[in-house]
């Protein structure tokens, strides 16, 4: 391996305070010491906490996991609490595993010891119960889970292609229009499950009733589609993804009543022109997946297809969202990079990319949950 030249690093006016910080926090006498004296008491309990959740964090993951997989939440919403042998028949699990299942779930917020020894829903396992999105978001991880099993191998490229790869097959390719209905009917079946989710919270921040004319580039097989035109009902909507994915969405617009308003064109953002005249364009969900000189063409694409003075709305998850730090940088991080391309960019970033591209008055719309998506809208010049 090539040896790096590394840029030698700028001296700051703290760094001897916190060198002496690191050195004190890392001490064993220090911590003892933190851990007896009542001020700092309460601060080391809740470091140690910290530290440990980071430790054990994907053991909580998979009791989640295990929880989505055999319907368990699903089963309490609609049965009502039940005793640990009760559900250990209906899970298929012998009643030990159950009852280590159940008191783990307890354990993380998941599930709730009820009056009569039964397990309720939790105050976290609650609102996945019935929710077909959540739980499809939680199942793929399992492609995640795999490929981060060796971390360093996955951070230095020697794990080789991964299974999240598999699961996106356009972020590894550069002709995606050759991708088949098989190649991309696993994810197109997540992003419509999911796209409630991300919809709720765009059409309560922008009301899309002042609009005409629709284009959601990258919008899958047309579940947002179906949304913002149950929502707007002046409104005429194109779907624009690839071929194998669009090919779904004329059967999901009859399904929906909504086939005279709605309509699929299938293309390569990055290689063909989108459909033009129109006075929206959504991109959701779509920008976090690509690099920044991809982000560039596909923005000026945009551009191209708005009617003057027209609006485009971005919506992902933004990296550095006030109190919801970790989903950025850390969760999204290490997602798109096992995906093999794209990156959680900040709305500084963002805005830059947009001032590039042509648009103008960028404003950041604010949502009610910014964990499920932030909201950008921006002008065209022309
Ligand atoms: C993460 S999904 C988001 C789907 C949808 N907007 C949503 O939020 O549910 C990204 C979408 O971009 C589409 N896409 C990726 N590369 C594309 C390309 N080069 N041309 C057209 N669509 C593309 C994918 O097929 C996929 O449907």
């Amino acid at each position: 391996m090539p040896e790096a030249t590394a840029t030698p690093a700028r001296s700051h006016w703290t760094d001897a305070w916190l060198a002496w910080r690191d050195r004190l926090q890392a001490s064993p006498r220090f911590r003892l010491w933190a851990q007896g004296f009542p001020p700092t008491r309460w601060v080391a309990r809740r470091r140690a906490a910290q530290v440990f959740d980071l430790m054990a964090g994907f053991v909580y993951s998979q009791v989640l996991q295990a929880c989505v997989q055999l319907r368990v939440f699903d089963l309490l919403l609609a049965e009502g609490p039940q005793t640990t042998e009760a559900l250990a028949r209906r899970l298929q699990l012998p009643p030990e595993a159950a009852e280590r299942l159940l008191r783990a779930g307890e354990a993380l917020g998941l599930l709730q010891v009820r009056p009569g020894t039964r397990f309720g829903l939790g105050p976290l396992g609650a609102p996945l119960a019935g929710n077909a999105g959540l739980a499809a978001m939680v199942e793929h991880h399992a492609a995640l889970y795999r490929d981060l099993a060796d971390p360093v191998a996955l951070l230095r490229g020697d794990a080789g292609r991964g299974q999240l790869a598999g699961y996106w097959p356009y972020a590894g390719t550069d002709t995606p229009q050759a991708l088949g209905r098989d190649g991309v009917a696993r994810y197109s079946a997540l992003m419509a499950a999911s796209q409630p989710l991300v919809a709720e919270q765009l059409l309560q921040a922008y009301p899309l009733h002042r609009h005409r004319r629709l284009l959601d580039v990258g919008g899958g097989d047309g579940a947002f589609a179906c949304l913002a035109a149950a929502h707007a009902p002046q409104l005429r909507v194109t779907v624009f993804d690839l071929p194998g994915v669009v090919a779904g969405a004329p059967a999901r617009f009859e399904r929906a009543g909504l086939a005279a308003r709605c309509e699929a064109v299938g293309g390569d953002f990055f290689e063909d022109a989108l459909p033009p005249r129109a006075d929206l364009v959504t991109l959701l969900r779509v920008v976090h997946d690509h690099d920044d000189a991809r982000v560039l063409r596909l923005l000026r694409a945009v551009r191209r297809a708005l009617l003057p003075g027209g609006r485009l709305l971005l919506a992902e998850p933004l990296a550095d969202t006030p109190g919801a730090e970790r989903m950025g940088h850390a969760y999204f991080g290490f997602y798109l990079w096992a995906m093999g391309r794209g990156e959680p960019r900040t709305e500084a970033r963002l805005r830059e990319l947009l001032a590039q591209a042509g648009f103008t008055d960028v404003r950041r719309l604010p949502t009610r949950v910014p964990l499920q998506a932030s909201v950008i809208l921006a002008k065209t010049l022309n």
